[in-house]
């Protein structure tokens, strides 16, 4: 037996430098999310919503070889075998979604190999998507007669478009990252070898800008991804993040950074 086999299925969190890790680490079964895992993502959204030095969130497979291959198919035949069961396990990876979407801090989808299923779910959700030139991209929902929710198919059109979203359900065929790029599913890919560095570049990037801008624009990029007109409560509450920007020390720390020619240092107040 493998050392990898030895492995327990998780989702390991890890906070250093204003940089939330998150790693799907299942590797002997590409990263598939067991129902577990979903539950342990969310709560891991719990904790960083309490962890205010946080600037950003990276989501990544362990392994090298995978992001995630979607659900853990092995799972299903005790998971998904009544209507209830099937409900609960969606409401489950649902809450995990949600809570990603939900996260105040900028998610970036570090997609490094496969990307299917569930997994394009996931790393749909994320603000930011970077993948490897290795990374294969499949939504095989088709090819095995598993349902996907609306929510599921609403945040691909967002992305991709209805028309793209619809070839790449109906077909179930694998696509590749400049596919994924054309397709506007991820921003960039990196070579293989300058995967990680191009990653971290990203994340330190956001970290150190401002946060409340971020957090304004995140929230403003949520309410408008809603496809509804937008209430007074939910501008209202964008235009109190935006007014918190012009009321910080950080918005005063930028502009003195930028007439002194010097880095600005950020606090998130
Ligand atoms: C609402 C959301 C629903 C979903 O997400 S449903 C799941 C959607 N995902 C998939 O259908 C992907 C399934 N996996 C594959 O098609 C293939 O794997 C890959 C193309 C990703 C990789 O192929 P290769 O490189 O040949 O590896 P390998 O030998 O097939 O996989 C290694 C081990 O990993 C297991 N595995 C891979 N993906 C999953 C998965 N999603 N759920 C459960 N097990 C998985 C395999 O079975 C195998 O296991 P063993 O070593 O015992 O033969």
């Amino acid at each position: 037996m493998s050392s990898e086999e030895n492995t327990m299925p998780q989702v390991a969190l890890t906070i250093e430098n204003g940089i939330a890790r998150i790693l799907i680490d299942h590797p002997e079964r590409h990263n598939a999310m067991t129902f577990g895992m979903w539950q342990q993502l969310a709560q891991h959204f719990e904790t960083i919503a309490q962890a205010p030095e946080v600037r950003v969130v990276v989501l990544s497979g362990a392994g090298g070889r995978a992001f995630v291959s979607g659900a853990d198919i092995s799972e299903f035949e005790h998971l998904r075998d009544s209507a209830e069961q099937v409900q609960r396990y969606e409401d489950t990876a649902q809450l995990a979604l949600n809570a990603i979407a939900a996260c105040e801090r900028p998610v970036i989808a570090a997609i490094e190999g496969i990307c299917m299923g569930g997994g394009l779910g996931l790393a749909g959700a994320a603000d930011l998507r970077y993948a490897n030139r290795s990374a294969r991209f499949r939504m095989p929902a088709a090819r095995l007669g598993v349902g996907y929710s609306l929510h599921g198919v609403q945040r691909l059109v967002q992305l991709i478009g209805q028309a793209n979203t619809a070839d790449i359900f109906y077909t179930a065929r694998i696509f590749d990252a400049p596919e994924a790029l054309r397709l506007n599913f991820i921003h960039a890919f990196h070579e293989d070898g300058e995967f990680h560095a191009a990653i971290e570049r990203v994340a330190a990037t956001i970290a150190g800008n401002a946060p409340l801008p971020i957090r304004a624009a995140k929230l403003a990029l949520r309410t408008l991804s809603a496809g509804h007109a937008i209430d007074a409560a939910a501008a209202h509450a964008i235009e109190h993040a935006v007014q918190a920007c012009f009321d910080s020390a950080d918005y005063r720390e930028g502009r003195s950074a930028f007439l002194e020619k010097r880095p600005p240092a950020f606090k998130g107040q």
